[in-house]
């Protein structure tokens, strides 16, 4: 297949590599000079687990794509408030036949998606898998991991199941599901407790699951979740989704894993993608007459985080 990874940060190199070592035309896309100049020059380095690989793989800015480039799948693997702009970017590679899968983290992403693609071509997923960046050029990775995804519209059953085999081929552990919003927002309780909590306490996952408030402030924030998500007729299984968030703390799957808040915030200095996750469900909760006060508060404290980080960073320059 010949696939595009729009946005090859950390977790998009990850993908972007696998899926041209299964035998997949993979180009990256992105827009972080430093990033694009080292793979151009050294070949993209990947970690995962102990072992460091080193690949040639065609890269390039998004203002860099050209009509000729047709593409069967684009993955798109920006940061939330970096979507629009690059789909924006890259409408000369998307054709009539060109579906677009989105993984990222956050909620509501197919409005934005809607703007550039058909319907019928929007697959919406997720992913358990992590990586993080080492540096320009390099991306690591440990653990285990999983993606489920579906088609946004009813009709496109076998395309969806064909996208999964094909990330399933790469070794990506894909599964075609039947219901991705009620899987979005499962997905979101993880990134709704993990992300905000170990950013502003600083630590991994496997360290703050043994903190004894734990388990009282997943469940709380879950419960805020699923009180909006019913407003959406999705049922959450609370007490299976806070299993769910548990089971990220265990050292020997990704509980060693900094989420991809804590490396925007803490390890980059760069906003952060809370507006898009407690922060959806803050706005959503209002609109809803639901009160979500942790996640409220919570989007209130990494917003304060991001002013400090960056005022901190003025004086410093
Ligand atoms: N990392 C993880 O473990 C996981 C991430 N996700 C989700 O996947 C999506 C992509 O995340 P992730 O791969 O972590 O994103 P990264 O932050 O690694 O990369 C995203 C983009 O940010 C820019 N960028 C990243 N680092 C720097 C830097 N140091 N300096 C300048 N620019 C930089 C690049 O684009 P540009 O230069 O154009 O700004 C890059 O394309 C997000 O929605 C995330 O929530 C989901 C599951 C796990
Ligand atoms: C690994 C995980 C699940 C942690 O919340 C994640 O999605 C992230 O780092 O953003």
């Amino acid at each position: 297949m010949k696939i595009a990874i729009a946005g090859a940060g950390a977790l998009g190199s990850r993908f972007g590599f696998v899926l041209q070592q299964a035998g997949n035309d993979v180009t990256l896309i992105d827009g972080w000079p430093a990033h694009v100049a080292a793979i151009k020059e050294h070949g993209l380095k990947v970690t995962l687990d102990k072992d460091t690989y080193t690949t040639q793989i065609p890269v390039m800015f998004p203002k860099e794509v050209t009509q000729n480039m047709a593409m069967d799948l684009i993955i798109v693997f920006t940061k939330s408030m970096q979507l629009d702009q690059m789909l924006q970017d890259i409408k000369p590679i998307i054709k009539d036949h060109t579906k677009i899968l989105c993984l990222l983290n956050g909620i509501g992403h197919e409005d934005i998606i809607e703007k550039y693609v058909p319907k019928k071509n929007i697959f919406l997923g997720n992913t358990m898998w992590t990586a993080s960046l080492v540096g320009p050029g390099h991306t690591q990775s440990f653990g285990s991991g999983s993606v489920s995804l579906q088609n946004l519209v009813a009709g496109n059953e076998s395309d969806a199941e064909i996208l999964a085999a094909c990330l399933s081929e790469a070794g990506l552990n894909a599964q075609y599901t039947d219901n991705i919003h009620y899987s979005i927002y499962r997905k979101a309780c993880v990134n709704g407790t993990m992300n905000g909590l170990c950013t502003l306490l600083e630590v991994n996952m496997t360290t703050f699951g043994k903190t004894t408030p734990a388990h009282q402030l997943v469940t709380t924030i879950v419960n805020e979740f699923a009180a909006v998500a019913r407003h959406e007729n999705i049922e959450l299984d609370v007490a299976e989704i806070v299993s769910h968030v548990e089971n990220c703390y265990d050292p020997n799957t990704i509980g060693h894993h900094y989420p991809s808040m804590y490396q925007d915030l803490i390890k980059n200095h760069r906003t952060t993608e809370i507006d898009y996750i407690n922060g959806a469900i803050s706005r959503k909760g209002q609109k809803y007459g639901v009160p979500t006060p942790y996640c409220d508060f919570l989007t209130a404290l990494i917003h304060c985080k991001e002013d400090i980080i960056q005022d901190n960073e003025a004086v410093t320059n």
